[in-house]
């Protein structure tokens, strides 16, 4: 069957609405969470090198707050559009509520490639935006950090903007911060280590021979460079790559600390000398495990009946459509949902603002094993509920999350159970 839509915001939408089927949920709870609860859009103008002033366009997506301020990255990408945001702003409530941090979901972006602009334009384009979205965020009400193209350098100008906007000097407004302003140790790395611990988890799941793990890996960015190299640290081989440059391989294992150097300073895989391009489809390559560490839409119904991999961890946000993940499914091919594989990257965010209000800094050491704590956990209840309940991973993991936050929802008296339980509390 082909997509019903290739929307993510629809995909997102559909994603939540299953589960909450699933989990018999009162129909208030999805009538909540199917949109967010603000959607602000702004334009600012930037002065540009040469002079020039050029308007720019971003949004900041707000979808739900029940169990604490909205939280989620800033993406720039020449196809950032708002229903992208809504959709990644949704998915950021329901990963917060599988590792039970204490935030709901949001997400921000704009419609930029950065590589079309100077240092100084950017940084430029970057506090423009934070000063646009400074009425809606805040340390406790909702805190961006990086997501596609942004990064430690472009959270500190932000930063730095919103301190001179509001008169107030808050660093944990915004996470994934340097190390040497405010930031944590093991941030930079949290999204791509969780990936390659839920990945080894659930190898160990499937019996798969641990010692012999292949990997095809999509997307060579902060989330696969990292989830790449810890992988191969605990064993596997990553054996094909493929970014927006081209795809590579080598049947010995790619050394993933080189290539994460050539792609720093190469700005792609493309050349590295480790490894022949190749043009195989990476997301096809018959390997152990399947990392999709780049954009969404990407495992289609299209893609997904050539998958050979045994197994799926996402990396990235969105990158499986419902089509697909029925495909799966019904090939009974485990796939370790995004909301679930990627959580690192917040939940270390979470201990960055933990820290950054209680003026202390934690051991790398100390923010790993709180995190592995948190995922590993997550992990085996959902591996759990999804055999309890017949369901796929993802279903497990949205049934898990929703379930946390209508609780939530029903307490602060956003909803009551039925007509009925409302009458009898009147
Ligand atoms: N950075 C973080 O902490 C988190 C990121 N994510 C998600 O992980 C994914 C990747 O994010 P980052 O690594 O942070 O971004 P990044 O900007 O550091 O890297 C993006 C990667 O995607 C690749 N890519 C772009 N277009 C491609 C294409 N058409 N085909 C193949 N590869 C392509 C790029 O070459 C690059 O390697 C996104 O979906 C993001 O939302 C999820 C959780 C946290
Ligand atoms: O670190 C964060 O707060 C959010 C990371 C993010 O944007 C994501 O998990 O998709």
């Amino acid at each position: 069957m082909a997509e019903k839509t290739l929307n993510v915001f629809e995909i997102a939408r559909t994603q939540v609405k299953n589960a909450c089927d699933k989990l018999g949920a009162d129909p208030a709870v999805y009538e909540i969470l199917k949109n967010p609860m603000r959607v602000m859009e702004v334009s600012f103008p930037v002065k540009m090198d040469d002079g020039t002033t050029k308007s720019f366009t971003g949004y900041r997506a707000q979808h739900n707050n029940a169990c604490g301020p909205f939280k989620g990255g800033i993406r720039f990408h020449p196809a950032v559009n708002i229903d992208e945001v809504k959709a990644l702003s949704t998915w950021m409530t329901f990963k917060c509520g599988v590792v039970g941090i204490p935030y709901g979901g949001g997400k921000g972006g704009m419609a930029i490639d950065p590589r079309d602009y100077s240092k100084a334009e950017l940084e430029r384009i970057s506090r423009g935006f934070a000063a646009s979205i400074a009425p809606i965020i805040g340390e406790k009400e909702d805190i961006p950090a990086p997501d596609v193209n942004t990064n430690g350098q472009i959270m500190s100008w932000m930063l730095d903007e919103y301190s001179k906007v509001t008169g107030q000097f808050q660093p944990g407004v915004f996470t994934g911060k340097p190390v040497d302003f405010y930031g944590s140790l093991a941030r930079t790395e949290a999204t791509g280590y969780g990936v390659a611990k839920m990945a080894m988890l659930a190898a160990k799941k499937l019996n798969l021979d641990l010692d012999n793990i292949t990997v095809a890996l999509q997307g060579c960015g902060n989330v696969g460079s990292f989830a790449g190299t810890y992988i191969e640290e605990f064993g596997a081989k990553v054996v094909i790559v493929g970014d927006h440059t081209g795809t590579i391989r080598n049947n010995k294992g790619i050394d993933m600390k080189s290539l994460v150097e050539y792609v720093k300073i190469h700005g792609g895989i493309k050349g590295f000398s480790g490894a022949e391009p190749t043009e195989e489809n990476v997301l096809t390559a018959e390997v152990d495990i399947l990392m999709p560490c780049a954009l969404e839409n990407q495992l289609t119904s299209v893609t997904a009946k050539d998958v050979k991999a045994k197994f799926i961890c996402e990396g990235a946000n969105g990158p499986t459509t419902p089509e697909a993940d029925k495909i799966f499914f019904e090939k009974g091919l485990t796939l370790v949902p995004d909301i679930l594989a990627n959580s690192g990257g917040v939940t270390v965010s979470y201990f960055e603002w933990v820290q950054n209000l209680m003026r202390y800094n934690w051991t790398f050491e100390e923010v790993q094993e709180k995190q592995e704590k948190l995922m590993n956990k997550a992990f085996e209840e959902i591996w759990d509920l999804a055999k309890e309940f017949n369901v796929d991973m993802r279903t497990a993991a949205y049934m898990m999350s929703i379930k946390r936050i209508a609780d939530a929802m029903k307490i602060r008296g956003w909803y009551t159970e039925s007509p009925k339980e409302a009458l009898a509390t009147e």
